[in-house]
């Protein structure tokens, strides 16, 4: 059933497939949000392409992460295995670790939808405390808070509610919709360090622009607060603004591994590239008994 307030924003629930969503509708804006890992799925101006890509192989089941949007990886980012030391020990179970964390599949809470000066908010929250997730035995409580106006702002809080410190990696893992990913290029990376996971994690400093001419998937450090995403094709800058982040993934899957993925069209690796706003590697969280910790992204997009 839709809602309206006085400022014209609009916000329905209704299904995809098995998955309960949010739609908002404000200010010639439309945003997606499913209720499974409080994830985005779409994000657009109507008179514009989309911001975000959303597969149109997307599968909308239950435990699934879907193919696009923005997975939320938590509390581990990627594989447990290449995480550092304090990450891997807060897993306590021998078996294999599910990749990007637990909480991708799982149901979060809408705990509130605000709606103020131009301005709707969705706050999710996952209760650890109510239903401890698998194997991983910490008292800490992550929230979501997506709030659309002129820009989309997504803030990931971690609240240690136990007695020990915890160390978590994390990842807003933002696919981008690009016109043709031979016409693209990120800029902002120039002189940061970055890990080839593709060269047995080699470390490389990034020269220039980054433009995409293979597989691409990369750890960068150093990232500074702002990056943007330039699409000849399109005729636009995307801008991607992140808050107490400075680590960041670029991936793209290119050919043979855009055939072996899930819920991805043989031809989709031109139309996306994921940027992902993170804490990992020596960015880790560590967040002391009690604390409170943000970390966020801002996406809008500028003609060129
Ligand atoms: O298929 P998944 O689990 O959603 O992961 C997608 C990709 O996520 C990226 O963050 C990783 O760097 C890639 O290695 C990975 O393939």
């Amino acid at each position: 059933m839709p809602f309206a307030n006085a400022s014209g924003a609009q916000v329905e629930r209704l299904q995809r497939d098995e998955l309960t969503c949010w739609r908002v509708r404000q200010g010639g804006a439309e945003l997606l949000v499913a209720q499974q890992g409080a994830q985005v799925l779409a994000y657009g101006r109507v008179d514009q392409p989309p911001l975000i890509w959303l597969s149109e192989d997307a599968a909308f089941r239950r435990g699934q992460s879907v193919r696009g949007g923005v997975p939320v990886c938590w509390p581990w980012f990627g594989d447990l295995r290449r995480n550092p030391e304090a990450v891997q020990a807060a897993y306590a179970s021998e078996d294999a670790a599910p990749a990007h964390g637990l909480v991708r599949g799982l149901d979060w809470q809408l705990e509130d939808v605000e709606q103020q000066d131009g301005a709707v908010t969705l706050h999710f929250t996952l209760d650890t405390r109510a239903e401890p997730l698998p194997h991983w035995p910490q008292a800490v409580q992550p929230s979501l808070r997506i709030r659309l106006d002129e820009r989309l702002h997504l803030h990931l809080e971690n609240h240690n509610l136990g007695p020990r410190p915890v160390t978590v990696s994390q990842a807003l893992h933002t696919y981008f919709a690009v016109s043709d990913i031979h016409r693209v290029r990120v800029e902002g990376l120039a002189g940061a360090r970055y890990l080839d996971t593709l060269r047995d994690w080699r470390p490389e400093t990034q020269a220039g622009a980054l433009a995409f001419e293979g597989e691409t998937d990369r750890l960068y450090l150093d990232v500074p607060p702002r990056l943007s995403l330039v699409d000849e094709g399109w005729g636009r800058r995307v801008q991607v603004e992140s808050l107490d982040s400075r680590s960041a993934i670029l991936w793209n899957p290119w050919i043979d591994k855009g055939a072996r993925l899930s819920q991805f069209a043989d031809d989709a690796w031109q139309r996306m590239l994921c940027i992902e706003t993170a804490r990992v590697l020596d960015d880790v969280l560590v967040l002391a008994p009690g604390e409170r910790h943000r970390m966020g992204v801002s996406l809008w997009s500028e003609p060129l």
